[in-house]
């Protein structure tokens, strides 16, 4: 088989179509799960291997940085089976350790080269060669070893501008509220003193206030909020002709994943690129050769300024559409290959609801499948109940379900808990997307601010998140003190205490502190070109005693923290490793920048718990989509806007088709939401606009046609518990558990039959949860 046909042949003639697509503008639109993120894949792979493009040139942009690392995987697979044809072997024939070497080869050769990755993570990269040309409108300028800030610490910088420095009430002006209008603004483009001129009241008058003090704040410190991270490429381009001639001659082919979640300024940056700064017809069409991918039905990015009328926009901004003949431009993919038929009818049934969308063609590709099934709870508790001995009938009935084939998926992140504690107690591994990042945790924030503080000391705020983190007897006076002198000489606060003046005013326990941690700081930033990020993390921490302040605290938390850091040092290695730099700034943009959505790890033991907006773009064979009641999903707010309504319903049209087999669809009668008082919940208008002949109820109640829905007693339908012959137990009572070992049990809680055994395990620090009905217990003598 030559590349070509290799490359064409896992594709239908419209992908082919797509992939074959060299130079010049392309639209591929379709709905969801037609096999467009895997033509955009293919494309990239057929550019380098055909049409012999350098990887440098080529710029993809995905929606998560793993979307991107799994493209970079396969286009890796695709021409590692390549190599081996050209050298006369069947890559399936090889061993592992081969394949592995292929594998590599083409990485270093190739795909290390592609500038793949998000908006916010190809920016960075772009920054770091010419933040150093730009200018803001004050004049002021960035340094390459510019640190980013991520949205808390965004949040931590406001706070301090409204309640400290300008005394604000905290209730009028809430951190989030004013922190989301600074954004909102920056991203229409406008200055503080234009805000200032056309919302002329009090309110505007002080939000424009702490906008410019945050941007005075920002450039001291030398760091970049995610918006700037958009935005300052943005102005370079549009300041320097010169420099955006650079950059739209390197980036020759631009593809974009998920076009319909573009917000205005990552189109205008786009834009610039793809056509140097001119319009469309200025410049031939061989020198735009952008693609794009997208489906208009599944834009769910609203809040955050996504608009998929750019994605409609697409043909008039960078093609030349001919009358009457859409086809040069654009290409349409209809067949589906995710879902079972009744998913897929069911979807496009939903989805057929909103009037703003263009209808699609959508043909299936498996048989019907299994008809879809709702469930009615009685409350959040009994839903996530119910999902368990789902889960565990499922697995056990479909011996090749693994755990990672399963998700759970909701509306707001608030609703994972209810299922975490089922899923504990059941002992099922389950991971969850988008929850208390990695990176927000505190010991991981103290960490990276000395590591941040080492690139780039004047960072005020780092410098003061761990001068006195472990305690060094630094206290708030000195801080002011410091914070004063700098002022008063424009300084830097590392200036200050770097300087000899502060040693000479502050008083002799203070100074000496101050002084170590000086000494500490230049001591490691003598270190950066000579050892790497993970050798540096793990002598910061040592040697500032943080570590050893975790150590003599010698609780639970504790240990967890110092795990955590352990796996910040693990991260590092891996960061290396996989990018072949062991430079600590390369690893601190990329921790910076890793999103919430890019936790996803899907080992084979873990079933995945994710809100729907965090679900784009992936696929489960099982799919339980839960808390369908008026008010969570479609939400509150949506309950009297037309066009937000519009948005919750791509968002459940999204979670559907996320399902390849099984979809479960689940809805409580009451729910206590937010630590409020229970209420009562009516189900969601969502599951009456299904077609009633693809769904069927799990349980007394039904919607739709009655008819042809089966109705049967809530419980009966539900499996027999999948364990062991009862037995009950008391307290003292040794058991063995399959994972923990040996245990004794400390507590019982709730009556027969629904006990909850608490269990102290030989093996674990910490006391576990477990229902003996869905646990093999195994009761052990005494002795
Ligand atoms: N021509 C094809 N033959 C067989 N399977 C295919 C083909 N094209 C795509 N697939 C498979 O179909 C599934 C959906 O593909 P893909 O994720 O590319 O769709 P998508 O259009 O990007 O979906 P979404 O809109 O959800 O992002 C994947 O499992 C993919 O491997
Ligand atoms: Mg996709």
């Amino acid at each position: 088989m030559d590349t070509q046909t290799l490359l064409l042949s896992g594709l239908n003639p419209a992908q082919c179509q797509a992939v074959q697509h060299f130079c010049g503008p392309l639209l591929v639109v379709a709905g969801a799960g037609s096999g467009k993120t895997r033509a955009l894949t293919y494309r990239i792979a057929y550019l380098l291997e055909h049409y012999r493009v350098d990887p440098e040139h080529i710029l993809a942009v995905t929606f998560t940085n793993k979307a991107a690392k799994e493209i970079k995987m396969r286009i890796e697979d695709l021409l590692a089976q390549r190599l081996a044809k050209q050298a006369g072997q069947e890559f399936d024939q090889l061993s592992g350790v081969e394949q592995n070497q292929l594998r590599s080869q083409v990485y270093r050769n190739v795909t290390r080269q592609l500038w793949m990755g998000t908006f916010h993570s190809l920016c960075g990269r772009l920054l770091r060669y010419d933040i150093e040309k730009y200018q803001d409108e004050q004049g002021r300028q960035w340094t390459k070893n510019f640190t980013i800030l991520d949205e808390g610490e965004a949040q931590t910088l406001i706070k301090q501008i409204t309640q400290k420095d300008m005394n604000l009430d905290e209730k009028r002006f809430e951190t989030r509220q004013v922190r989301y209008t600074i954004s909102r603004i920056k991203n229409q483009g406008k200055s503080p003193s234009q805000y200032e001129r056309e919302e002329a009241n009090y309110r505007g008058r002080v939000i424009a206030e702490v906008y410019s003090r945050y941007q005075q704040e920002l450039a001291k410190n030398n760091s970049l909020d995610f918006d700037d991270l958009l935005l300052v490429p943005v102005r370079l381009f549009q300041q320097n002709e010169q420099i955006l001639t650079y950059w739209h001659q390197q980036f020759r082919h631009i593809a974009v994943d998920e076009y319909q979640d573009t917000n205005h300024t990552q189109y205008e940056l786009i834009r610039l690129l793809a056509t140097n700064g001119r319009t469309a017809q200025d410049i031939p069409w061989q020198n735009r050769s952008i693609f794009v991918v997208g489906d208009a039905d599944q834009s769910i990015y609203r809040f955050r300024g996504a608009d998929f009328t750019i994605l409609m926009n697409f043909q008039n901004d960078f093609g030349d559409r001919l009358p009457d003949d859409d086809t040069r431009t654009m290409v349409k993919l209809e067949q589906n290959y995710r879902s079972v038929a009744n998913i897929l009818t069911a979807a496009n049934h939903l989805i057929q609801h909103n009037q703003e969308r263009i209808d699609k063609v959508l043909r299936p590709s498996h048989g019907n499948g299994e008809k879809i099934i709702t469930f009615e709870a009685t409350d959040e508790r009994d839903e996530a109940d119910y999902i368990l001995q789902k889960l565990r009938y499922l697995q056990q009935k479909n011996p090749h379900y693994s755990w990672q084939n399963f998700a759970i998926l909701y509306r707001t992140n608030a609703q994972s808990r209810a299922l975490e504690e089922v899923l504990v107690r059941g002992d099922i591994p389950y991971h969850v997307v988008g929850g208390l990042r990695f990176y927000d945790r505190k010991e991981i924030k103290d960490a990276l601010a000395y590591l941040r503080l080492l690139v780039n000391p004047t960072d005020n705020l780092s410098l003061i998140r761990v001068i006195n983190t472990p305690r060094r007897g630094i206290g708030k006076t000195t801080l002011d003190q410091i914070g004063q002198m700098a002022t008063e000489g424009d300084r830097s606060l590392w200036q200050v205490i770097a300087g000899t003046d502060a040693l000479t005013q502050l008083k002799g326990k203070t100074a000496k502190s101050i002084q170590e941690f000086v000494y500490l700081i230049e001591h490691w930033q003598q270190q950066l070109d000579t050892k790497t990020a993970p050798e540096i993390i793990q002598g910061i921490l040592t040697q500032s005693g943080y570590r050893r302040e975790l150590e003599l605290e010698s609780t639970d938390e504790s240990a967890e923290r110092l795990q955590n850091l352990q796996e910040l040092v693990n991260a590092a290695i891996q960061y290396g490793e996989e990018n072949e730099d062991t430079s600590l700034i390369g690893f601190l943009s990329n921790a910076s920048l890793a999103s919430d959505l890019d936790q996803l790890e899907q080992g084979p033991e873990k079933i995945t718990l994710m809100t729907l907006h965090a679900s784009k773009g992936l696929e489960f064979p099982v799919v339980f989509l839960v808390g369908l009641e008026q008010g969570l999903f479609p939400n509150f707010r949506s309950l009297n806007d037309p066009v937000a309504l519009e948005e919750e319903r791509r968002l459940c049209y999204v979670g559907i088709t996320r399902a390849k087999e099984r979809l479960f669809l689940t809805h409580a009668t009451s729910r206590r939401l937010y630590g409020n008082q229970r209420e009562p919940a009516v189900a969601s208008m969502f599951l009456e606009e299904l077609p009633p002949d693809v769904v069927q109820a799990d349980g007394a109640q039904s919607w739709g046609n009655p008819t042809q829905t089966v109705k049967i007693h809530p419980r009966a339908h539900r499996p027999a518990a999948q364990t062991p012959p009862r037995r009950t137990w008391s307290v003292g009572d040794r058991c063995l558990h399959r994972k923990f070992g040996v245990g004794q049990i400390t507590h019982i809680f709730g009556q027969e039959p629904r006990v909850h055994l608490g269990i102290r395990f030989e093996s674990h620090p910490t006391p576990k949860m477990i229902d003996p009905r869905l646990v093999e217990l195994t009761p052990l003598e005494d002795g």
